[in-house]
């Protein structure tokens, strides 16, 4: 099941020339600078961008948009939340949220009470969009694209307007409705450290061209991300061995083992998947194994390869640790100084307090 999008589309300074293929579900982000084109492909996607003469848009095998068919927005079933939230300003939010609501299918699986406790707009549904701050107004956007019970959820920067706690959750939320719904979602944010906590794909654009396309965990080891944001996101399991009572996980990569804070919103049930978001500078190698360390989780791990950072002192270590990718960023006098290189095996120190996520689960 994929959303396949091929499309030749005349902007300012380039063309948007995109042929992916992506799959219809979990989350898909679209990443890459300002003025690359993201607001472009998302606009194709839903349908909503007049001047794709030649775009070709189909999801799970019916044809959206093609030489001669258009498919209108309403019949996509999308959830559309652009940059800037385009609320009735007659309508009160409760008003609004009705809009979507109301054309919905009879079958509901999004149920109206959840969703506006979820975002927590009670207080808010008979105020008139120009009462909401930016955010609240983001707020109900959001809400009105999943009470329409859309097949697939199209956001463009859907929480910038809000502030880091309420964002966090949010981010957080949209995963568990994801996943609840089996909602495929598409989308953009700056935010890139919260692509890489939700996201299970990657689309790279750069100047209208797809320049990387794939599993997050890979397109995080691949330029220009890699030297960006330098981080890695490693997929872990919660350990079946009793968890200990100091309010820590202990969770199993690979076969080693390794322990977290445990986040407090977390309620998954016992074995459930972690994905552990590590930035490079919060990585550290040894040769050996460290006696009397505070540092906590050392795994064995082998180095793949290493370049320059950005820094001309520093350098950047790709690893593999339970047959997961991983970087570290040490300086290059480290790297002589151990006498690294391609295979050598090596510890990993992960300072368990770098891998504490901090996503709530309230508002
Ligand atoms: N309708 C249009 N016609 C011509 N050029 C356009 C049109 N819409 C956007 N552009 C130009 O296309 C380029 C890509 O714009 P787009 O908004 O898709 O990028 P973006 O990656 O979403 O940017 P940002 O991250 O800043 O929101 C920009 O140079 C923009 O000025």
């Amino acid at each position: 099941m994929t959303l396949r999008v091929r499309c030749t589309l005349p902007l300012r300074h380039f063309a948007l020339a995109v042929d992916v293929t992506i799959p219809s579900q979990g989350i898909t982000a679209i990443v890459g600078p300002s003025g690359s084109g993201k607001t472009s492909l998302l606009q194709v996607i839903a349908g909503v961008q007049s001047g794709a003469a030649a775009a070709e848009v189909s999801f799970n095998g019916s044809l959206w948009q093609g030489q001669r068919c258009e498919v209108p927005l309403h019949q996509r079933r999308l959830g559309l939340v652009l940059q800037h939230p385009s609320l009735f300003p007659q309508l009160t939010v409760a008003e609004n949220l009705r809009y979507g609501w109301q054309r919905a299918p009879k079958q509901r699986p999004l149920q109206w009470h959840e969703v506006v406790q979820a975002c927590g707009l009670h207080d808010l549904l008979q105020q008139y969009p120009a009462q909401l701050s930016g955010g609240q107004q983001q707020r109900v956007a959001f809400a009105r694209a999943l009470l329409a019970q859309p097949q697939l959820l199209i956001l463009d920067e859907p929480f910038s307007a809000l502030d880091d706690e309420a964002r966090q959750y949010f981010v957080n939320y949209l995963r568990r409705v994801s996943d609840r719904y089996n909602l495929p979602v598409v989308w953009v944010s700056h935010q890139l450290t919260d692509v890489a906590q939700i996201s299970d794909t990657l689309v790279q654009l750069h100047e209208g061209q797809v320049i990387g396309c794939g599993p997050l965990v890979t397109e995080l080891q691949r330029e220009p991300l890699r030297s960006k944001l330098a981080l890695s996101v490693l997929e872990v399991r919660r350990s079946s061995l009793p968890q200990t009572q100091d309010h820590s996980w202990q969770l199993q990569l690979g076969g080693q083992q390794l322990v977290v804070p445990r986040p407090q919103w977390q309620q998954e049930d016992a074995d459930a998947t972690v994905r552990l978001r590590v930035f490079a500078r919060d990585v550290s190698l040894t040769r050996e194994l460290v006696a009397d360390s505070s540092v906590q989780n050392q795994l064995m791990a082998e180095v793949i390869t290493s370049y320059p950072a950005q820094h001309p002192a520093e350098r950047v270590v790709q690893l593999r640790v339970g047959g997961q990718p991983l970087l570290a960023l040490i300086t290059t006098s480290s790297w002589q100084r151990l006498d690294l290189r391609e295979g050598t095996a090596v510890v990993v120190h992960l300072k368990a307090v770098a891998l504490h996520e901090t996503f709530r689960e309230r508002l």
